[in-house]
C-alpha cells in the first residue's frame, strides 16, 4: 500500500507548505503543515478557545463516530521559533494521500501561541520526526508515519517541495521521475527526534565542493537554509549589496542581484540550490530589498536544511534503513 498527497506553498515566499489531511468519521479535512522537525500530530479543535480559533478549520471529536478520548493524556510542545501549543489527546482515523491509519493519536489544542493564532493558513501540524520526539504524557504516542510504516509497501516517505508550485509527499514508494539526479543515501540520526545527517562539503557558485562537513537536520517545517556564520559569510561575500539588517534579523540585498548558487555534498551526490531559490522574497510588498534564503544558524545551535534546501531536491526519509536520500531536481 502507498499514499500520495499534494502539498502547496502557503504564500509567495514559500514560508510553509500546506497539505490536506482527513480526520474522523465522517471525514473532517484540515490544512496541516508536515514537519520532519517534530513528532506530534496536533490540530486546532472545538476545544481551542474561540478567540484563538477564529479563521482556522477545526477538528470536532464530538462529531466523529470513531473518535475516542485518550483519558489522562496531555501534550505540550515548543518549536524552534518559540511558538507553542498544548492540550489533550484523542485517537481517531487519519487519512493522508488515501492511506488511513485507524487509531492515530490526534492531539487537540486547548492552548496555542500568538504565532499559531495569526497563521490562519494552517490548522495544525503533522510531525514526521522519530517517535522519540513525541510530547504526549504519560505515554508518548507514535507519529502517523510510524503507525503507517509496517503497512506501507516500503517504510519510507519522500518530500518533493517546489517553489511556487504544487509538490508532493509520497508514502511507501519513491517516484524517481520527480528527480533529475541519482539518489545519494547517507545515515540518518533520529536520536533527537528529527532527521539528522552530515553533508560532506559545500561550494558557492559552480566551484568545486570543499571537504568541510556540515552536520544538520532535514526539516520540512523550517522555511530557510540555516548554516554556520563562516559559510553564510563565504556565500554573501559574493553578493555586492548584501548586508545584515537588524530589523529583518537577517541578510538582505538588492532584489536585482544575480545570486550565486549554493551546493552541498551528501551521499556521494551534489545538491545545487539555484540563486533564484536563495532569494526568498522582498522584505515588504513592492520593496526592492530582498531577504536571503540562506541565514545564520548561530542563534539556534543546530544547522537546518529547511525548505530552501529541500526545494532543490527529492528527499527520501527512509525509516526502515535509518537513512536519508537526496537527488537533484
Ligand atoms: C529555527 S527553527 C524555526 C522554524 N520556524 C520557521 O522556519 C518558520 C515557519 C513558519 C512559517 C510561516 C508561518 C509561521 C511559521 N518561519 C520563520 O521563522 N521565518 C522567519 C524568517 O523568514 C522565513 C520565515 C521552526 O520552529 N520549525 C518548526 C515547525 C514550525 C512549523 C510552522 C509553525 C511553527 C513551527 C520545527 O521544524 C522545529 O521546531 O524544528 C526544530 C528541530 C528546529
Amino acid at each position: 500500500q502507498t499514499g500520495s498527497a499534494n502539498t502547496n506553498p502557503s504564500d509567495s515566499a514559500d514560508d510553509e507548505y500546506i497539505t490536506s489531511v482527513s480526520i474522523g468519521t465522517p471525514a473532517q479535512v484540515l490544512p496541516l503543515d508536515f514537519d520532519t522537525g517534530s513528532s506530534d500530530l496536533w490540530v486546532f479543535s472545538s476545544e481551542t478557545p474561540k478567540s484563538s480559533a477564529s479563521g482556522h478549520t477545526l477538528y470536532s471529536p464530538s462529531k466523529s463516530s470513531t473518535a475516542k478520548k485518550l483519558s489522562g493524556s496531555t501534550w505540550s510542545i515548543e518549536y524552534g521559533d518559540k511558538s507553542s501549543s498544548s492540550g489533550d489527546v484523542y485517537t481517531d482515523v487519519v487519512t493522508i494521500g488515501g492511506f488511513s491509519v485507524k487509531t492515530q493519536a490526534v492531539e487537540s489544542a486547548t492552548k496555542v501561541s500568538t504565532q499559531f493564532v495569526q497563521d490562519t493558513v494552517i490548522s495544525g501540524l503533522v510531525g514526521l520526526g522519530f517517535d522519540v520526539g513525541n510530547q504526549v504524557s504519560p505515554r508518548p504516542q507514535k507519529t502517523w508515519f510510524s503507525n503507517a510504516a509496517n503497512s506501507l509497501a516500503e517504510p519510507l516517505f519522500t518530500a518533493d517541495l517546489r517553489h511556487q508550485e504544487t509538490g508532493s509527499y509520497n508514502f511507501g514508494f519513491i517516484d524517481t521521475s520527480l528527480a533529475k539526479g541519482t539518489i545519494g543515501y547517507t545515515p540518518a540520526d533520529g536520536s533527537e527526534g528529527y532527521w539528522g545527517f552530515t553533508a560532506t562539503g559545500y561550494s558557492v557558485g559552480g566551484a568545486k565542493l570543499n571537504r568541510n562537513s556540515i552536520t544538520g537536520i532535514a526539516d520540512t517545517g523550517t522555511t530557510l537554509l540555516l548554516l554556520p556564520d563562516n559559510i553564510v559569510d563565504a556565500y554573501y561575500n559574493n553578493v555586492e549589496s548584501a548586508q545584515y539588517d537588524d530589523s529583518q534579523e537577517g541578510v538582505v540585498f538588492d532584489c536585482s542581484e544575480d545570486l550565486p548558487s549554493f551546493s552541498f555534498g551528501v551521499g556521494g551526490q551534489t545538491i545545487t540550490i539555484s540563486g533564484d531559490l536563495l532569494n526568498l522574497t522582498p522584505i515588504e510588498e513592492g520593496s526592492s530589498t530582498c531577504f536571503g534564503g540562506l541565514q545564520s544558524s548561530a542563534d539556534i545551535g543546530i544547522n537546518i536544511f529547511g525548505d530552501v534546501a529541500l526545494k532543490a531536491a527529492l528527499v527520501v526519509f527512509d525509516l526502515g534503513n535509518e537513512r536519508l536520500g537526496w537527488a537533484q531536481k
